[in-house]
């Protein structure tokens, strides 16, 4: 099929936008989909949990969709919450005179935050509705509830429990792990002809509201648009995860947060940011930055920890030049909050080069080609207007937080890089990050075009001096003796 696939979410409204139709809309959107939804309940909702919950007039469920179908052709349909019996009955009737060629429904019952989103005595209900859709996606506990059995507490316990819901239904069943402990989380379709698993990293985010709407929606936008559900999961599970991954720098409330619909096409949207179009720019470096060997073995353990130690002690180098630039920028600042940012972040790499010094750099090594290359760098911004000394330093900022996430999420008790990748995933560097891009972005306000293109410059620099100096832990001849 090469048309647009049209595909109407009928399920509740999350007015912090993270799940329900507001999830829908922009998932079927980044899928190439055209979104519609029909609005079952409306919620009083934010990141922290559901507060109340009021279900529209039955007739009024009835009239959105009829008037819809009446005039729409659907290509797929996807089921969210339909917070009672009543309202199942409604929309299993529609279904039975509209028959949308694709039907996915989500059993949603309670939300992340444990608040039920469907009345009890409506589990049956949902029982009977599945036998009208072509895929369901349980998590754990939905799939329990679905087949009348315990919650499963291992993947395999979850996979018999789907296949009793295929045989017994004669839907596909996407299983989700994601209620499962382990450092994986697996999702499965479960069908007749047996069992497709897909794997992932399972991420330490807290960005996961919304998960189960915006995956069940993708689903069936890829499925409308001629995928078969294995094929159609292989493309949502990556997607999802960096969805969750870009999640953590939304900042949208306090409690379980958004995923990043539009995560995949950010480098694409207009903007008025400098840092986010100096970032978008600079997405190859980015890349280069995580498929290095020095990130990946890192991450995965097999990093030979001399070479770790080679790297430590560069970092000290830098960090005690990089220390001196920021009170640069601390000197230059128009402001005395911005004044005293800069001071504070100076300060954090005075004592971050004095802590590695203590605990893990036993002789003051020679500088590497590529730490002088940075370093001569930032010291040459230094000289350079406020606007660009905050372009030269904000990668080391950027690229350190963006990266330590990724790694944080790769840690367990046992890594072998354990105390560094916890250090990573700090809150706190992840918040001087946020205000170093602000001041960056009003800084760019203010700057004329020339400034502005030696802001692009020296941020570009540095980017490309990241890489290298990520690249050099690797790339670097050791003694024999030190790897002995
Ligand atoms: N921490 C995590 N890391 C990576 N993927 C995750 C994580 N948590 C959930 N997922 C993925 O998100 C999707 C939803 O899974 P989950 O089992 O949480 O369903 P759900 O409870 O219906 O979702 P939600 O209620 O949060 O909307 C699955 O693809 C799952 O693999
Ligand atoms: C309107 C609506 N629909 C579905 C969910 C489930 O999503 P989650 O389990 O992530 O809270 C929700 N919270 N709100």
């Amino acid at each position: 099929m090469s048309r647009i696939p049209r595909v109407l979410s009928i399920a509740g409204s999350d007015p912090s936008g993270g799940a329900g139709i507001q999830a829908d809309l922009k998932a079927i959107a980044a899928h190439g989909g055209f979104g519609m939804a029909v609005v079952t309940a409306l919620t009083a909702q934010s990141t922290r949990g559901v507060v109340d919950v009021h279900v529209p007039p039955l007739p009024f469920l009835d009239a959105q969709l009829r008037t819809l179908s009446d005039d729409v052709a659907i290509d797929a349909v996807k089921l969210g919450m339909l917070a009672s019996a009543p309202v199942v009955a409604v929309v299993e009737r529609w279904l039975a005179d509209v028959r949308p060629p694709l039907v996915v429904l989500d059993p949603v019952m309670v939300a992340t935050s444990g608040d039920r989103l469907l009345a009890s005595d409506a589990e049956d209900a949902i029982r009977r509705l599945c036998t009208a859709a072509d895929l369901v996606t349980p998590n754990v506990p939905e799939l329990a509830v679905l087949v009348g059995e315990p919650v499963a507490a291992t993947w395999d316990a979850a996979l018999a429990q789907a296949r009793t819901l295929h045989q017994r239904t004669g839907a596909a069943v996407l299983l989700k792990g994601g209620h499962l402990d382990g450092a994986t989380c697996l999702d499965a379709i479960v069908d007749a002809d047996g069992v497709h698993v897909v794997a992932g990293s399972r991420l330490a985010a807290t960005s996961t509201h919304g998960t189960g709407c915006t995956l069940s929606s993708t689903m069936a936008t890829l499925a409308a648009g001629g995928a078969t559900w294995r094929a159609a999961l292989d493309v949502a599970k990556p997607w999802l995860a960096a969805a969750i991954a870009a999640g953590e720098s939304l900042d949208v409330g306090a409690g379980a947060g958004p995923v990043d619909h539009l995560h995949a096409l950010r480098g694409a949207m207009p903007t008025t940011s400098w840092a986010s179009d100096a970032w978008a720019r600079t997405a190859g470096v980015r890349a280069d930055v995580d498929a290095c060997a020095f990130v990946r073995s890192l991450g995965d353990g097999s990093l030979e920890p001399e070479r770790f130690r080679w790297y430590l002690a560069q970092d000290a180098i830098y960090l005690g030049e990089y220390a001196r630039v920021l009170a640069r920028a601390s000197a230059l600042a128009p402001t005395g909050d911005e004044q005293a940012f800069w001071a504070r972040s100076a300060a954090s790499a005075i004592e971050e080069e004095a802590s590695l010094h203590r605990s893990h750099v036993t002789e003051v090594p020679d500088r590497a080609p590529d730490t002088r290359a940075y370093v001569d760098h930032l010291q040459a911004a230094a000289h350079g207007a406020y606007a660009e000394v905050v372009a030269a330093v904000l990668p080391c900022f950027w690229l350190y937080a963006d990266v330590g996430a990724r790694l944080a999420a790769l840690d367990d008790a046992a890594h072998p890089f354990h105390d560094w990748l916890v250090a990573y995933g700090d809150a706190g560097f992840a918040e001087a990050t946020r205000q170093a891009i602000a001041i960056a972005d009003a800084a760019a306000c203010a700057a004329g075009p020339t400034l502005r293109g030696r802001m692009d410059a020296a941020f570009d620099r540095s980017m490309a001096l990241e890489l290298a100096f990520f690249e050099a832990p690797v790339r670097v001849r050791l003694e024999a003796a030190m790897l002995g």
